[in-house]
């Protein structure tokens, strides 16, 4: 299994972003700007409920990437760091409280 992390990914992307634009897609989308990355973001949501409607799972998964790389680069430009976006999902679960529940050994 790969031990590839979005957290891996997104120090790719702010890498990225300050390369030059004529040899990378990352750089290109940030000197662009956000509204440029935001639009590339919703296609990518598009694509991703397509591939979800049409039940391919291959094309699923590889649109799922494509997503969550562009919102990687989104976030990179609004200044947003990962670990925000795990915080507030923690803080969700923390609420549900399934956290503990999830991490409690099974009897
Ligand atoms: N994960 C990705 C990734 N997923 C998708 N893409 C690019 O996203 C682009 C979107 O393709 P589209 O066909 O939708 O867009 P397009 O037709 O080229 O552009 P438009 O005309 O629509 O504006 C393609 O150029 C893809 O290569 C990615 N580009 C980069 N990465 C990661 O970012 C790293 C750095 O890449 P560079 O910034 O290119 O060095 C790579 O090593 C990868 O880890």
């Amino acid at each position: 299994m790969s031990e590839f992390t979005l957290s891996d990914l997104e120090k790719i992307v702010a890498a990225r972003a300050k390369a030059s634009p004529d040899e990378s897609w990352t750089a290109k989308l940030a000197a662009a700007g956000q509204t440029k990355a935001a639009k590339k973001l919703g296609e990518e949501a598009v694509e991703t409920v397509i591939a979800a409607l049409a039940q391919d799972k291959k094309d699923l998964a590889s649109e799922s990437a494509d997503l969550l790389y562009h919102l990687l680069v989104v976030l990179n430009i609004a200044g947003i760091p990962l670990q925000d976006v795990l915080d507030e999902l923690q803080r969700r679960t923390a609420q549900s409280g399934l956290q503990e529940k999830a991490s409690r050994p099974k009897s």
